[in-house]
Parts: structure tokens; sequence; C-alpha cells
């Protein structure tokens, strides 16, 4: 197994001319290892489609290169390249039925029909459309339209599968179904695939690896719980989950932790950046998750709360800090901790290990 099956390298791309020019993607170097599925995640506009499009060669890249399996495809047209496409809206022949929607790649490269026959019921059995092959897309639901448009692009037995936001199109239930779905027959197939989605969910579920894009740059790639836990800046702490931001001052390096000064108080954190030096400022991502509100001490940062709402397995509060930062705080099994509600005076216990510390940015 190659450590990169598909690999951008610089590539860039630019649309309109000098007077009103857009770089949609500036100079992105990626590898996706062979059958890992990666999810490129970004907000509206950051460049996701674009990247897709050039792995496609739907665009021309304005500079860098696409490489699969170690081969260029700068110079290969989109027909040409062993990548297939899962479209948002399906892109399904209303008037073919379903076996002749999943066939018509292969009858384009003129495959015989016993070979053509072979496949396609093979893919439909797999994807578990067998009974629908004489049905017209219109008599399809949504979700087994985009079956139809997964069995066409797998029966072309691609190198790469694209996926262009497959899932926007249906209900919030058969979404999530869907994408369990996918990524089981991803693992199953074996096949080396990029996703594009605006949903963190989405990411977060299906992923090997998770590409985070914003204004045409790759600011993260890594695993979910990567992205997660130990996010490399402000926009991807904000983009991936609930976070607080707390601004402190490092009073004292050890080996493994940092101690923090927060509002007259000491914080302990994993020293998980090894250039943050005594007297930095910094900034803290502290998930909801890792603060736990209990009665107030003298060594515990203190604050009010202003809302606290019991969710049975969660308790959600939201505490005001004496600088008037309002901090969102869940905990789980509300049964094993004090309930307190609206006014009561807290003292926060943050937990060392799941708390982040980010330089502060310029
Ligand atoms: N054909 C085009 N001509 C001019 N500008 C374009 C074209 N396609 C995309 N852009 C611009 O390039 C940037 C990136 O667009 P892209 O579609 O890749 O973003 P995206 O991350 O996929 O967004 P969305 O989630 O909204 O689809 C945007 O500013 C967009 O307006």
């Amino acid at each position: 197994m190659k450590e990169a099956y598909l690999e951008l390298k610089d590539l860039t791309k630019s649309f309109g001319n000098d007077a009103d020019k857009v770089v949609a993607v500036d100079h992105i170097n990626l590898q996706v290892k062979e059958g890992d599925l990666v999810t490129l995640l970004g907000p509206s506009g950051c460049g996701k489609t674009t990247t897709l499009r050039m792995i496609a060669g739907f665009h021309t890249p304005t500079g860098g290169d696409v490489y699969i399996d170690g081969v260029s495809m700068n110079q290969i047209p989109p027909n040409k390249r062993p990548t297939a496409m899962v479209f948002q809206n399906y892109a399904l022949f209303p008037h073919m039925t379903v076996f002749e929607n999943i066939a018509y790649g292969l009858r384009i490269r003129k495959e015989s029909n016993d070979e053509v026959k072979r496949k396609v019921e093979d893919i439909m059995r797999l994807i578990g459309l067998e009974n629908l092959g004489d049905r017209q897309p219109r008599q399809l639901s949504g979700g087994q339209q985009q079956r139809v448009s997964l069995a066409r692009a797998l029966v072309m037995e691609p190198k790469v599968l694209l996926f262009d936001e497959p899932l926007s199109n249906l209900d919030a239930k058969l979404r999530v179904s869907t994408r369990l779905e996918i990524r089981k027959l991803q693992q199953r197939v074996g096949i080396t695939s990029v996703y594009v989605t605006h949903d963190q969910e989405e990411a977060m579920t299906l992923s090997d690896k998770v590409v985070i894009m914003d204004r045409g740059l790759i600011q993260q790639v890594g695993s979910p719980a990567e992205i997660y836990s130990h996010p490399v800046n402000r926009f991807v702490a904000g983009f991936i989950g609930k976070a607080n931001f707390l601004q402190a001052v490092v009073d004292s390096v050890e080996s493994e932790q940092l101690v923090l000064q927060f509002l007259g108080k000491k914080i302990v954190a994993p020293r998980w950046n090894k250039e943050i030096k005594t007297g930095d400022e910094v900034l803290i991502v502290a998930r909801p998750e890792s603060i736990l509100p209990e009665h107030p001490n003298e060594e515990l940062v203190e604050g009010v709360v202003v809302n606290s709402v019991y969710f049975g397995s969660q308790m959600l509060y939201e505490v005001e800090l004496p600088d008037h930062t309002v901090l969102q705080i869940e905990v789980a099994d509300p049964q094993y901790h004090p309930i307190f509600t609206q006014g009561h005076k807290v003292g926060l216990a943050f937990k060392d290990r799941s708390l982040h510390v980010l330089p502060m940015e310029k």
C-alpha cells in the first residue's frame, strides 16, 4: 500500500481576471492514503467544491497538480480519469431504468452485454437495489435515488470516489442512516474517497481524516478526534463543536503541563504546543464538557449561573464570569453533581486534561 494514493501538490485555482480575481483554492497540499475516506469541510465559499472538481478534472488548475496512484492528472480529461463522482442532485437519467442508469458508463466504455449485466447485478446486490432494476428514477425515494447514483459511480471501479455533498437533498433522519450506509460500503469496498460537506457532524462521523478549509487554504488535516481535541487555531476550534475561549497568561511551564493565570486563579492545562513560554498570553479552548460548576471555593474561578436547563442525561448551563464573559457548560450525568439554578454563585473546575491552549493570534 502506498502512503499517498491521492496527492494534491500546490493545487491552485483562481477565477476571473486581474480586476476581480477570486483565489478559490490557494496552493493546497494534501496526501490521502489508499482506502481512506477524507472529508473536505469548511464554510460556504472556502473552496471545497472547486478542489473536488479539480480532482475530477471538471476544473483545470491555475497551478499545481493532482496525482492518483502516482500518475499526474494534469493532461488527462475528466472522462479518462480513474475517478467517479456522486452528485448532490443524483444526476440520474429520468427516462432510463435503474439498471440502464447504472450500466450507462460501462456501455460508453463498450463493455460486452454479459459483462455489463454481471457488473450491474453485482453492484445492485452490494447496495441493496436488487428488485429495483426495472424502475425509473421518479419511482424511487430520494434515498434510493442516491443509492443508484452511488452504484453508478462504483460500477466503474474508480480508483478514487468523489462525493459532492451527496446527502444534502435528503431529510435529517435519512441523512444519518444513509451516511452510515455510505461509510460501511466505502470500508467494505476499501475505496479511497474524497467527500465534500459543510456539515461538521457528517464529517466527524464519516471520516478517517477531516480537512478543514477556510478561504481557499487548508487550516488543518487530522482525524476527527485530533481536530476536536487539538485544533491548531481559533478558526478550527470554533468551527468544530462548541468552544469557550478564555484569555490567560502563562504562569509557569512544566515538562507536561502549563500553569495558567486566569482571572486571578490558577488553571492547569496539558502542554501540547512546546513553543508557548512563561509570560505568554494564550487562548484556552475549553469545550462545554471540560468545565464543571461546583460549590464556590477560593481556588476556583467564580461565576454566576445566568441560565440552567435540565435535559435528563445532561445539564446545560450559562455561567457569567466577573469580566462578563458567558461560558457554555454541559454536565453529563447530572444526578452525580450538584444542580445549580439561575442566580447561584458557582466555582468553576476546569478538567485539566481536556483543555487545549493556543498561542494568542496576532
Ligand atoms: N465558476 C466560478 N467562477 C467564479 N468564481 C467561482 C466559480 N466557482 C467558484 N467560485 C468562487 O470560488 C470560491 C470557492 O467556491 P467553492 O464553490 O469551491 O466553495 P465551497 O466551499 O464549495 O462552497 P459551498 O459550500 O457554498 O458550495 C467562492 O468565492 C466562489 O464564489
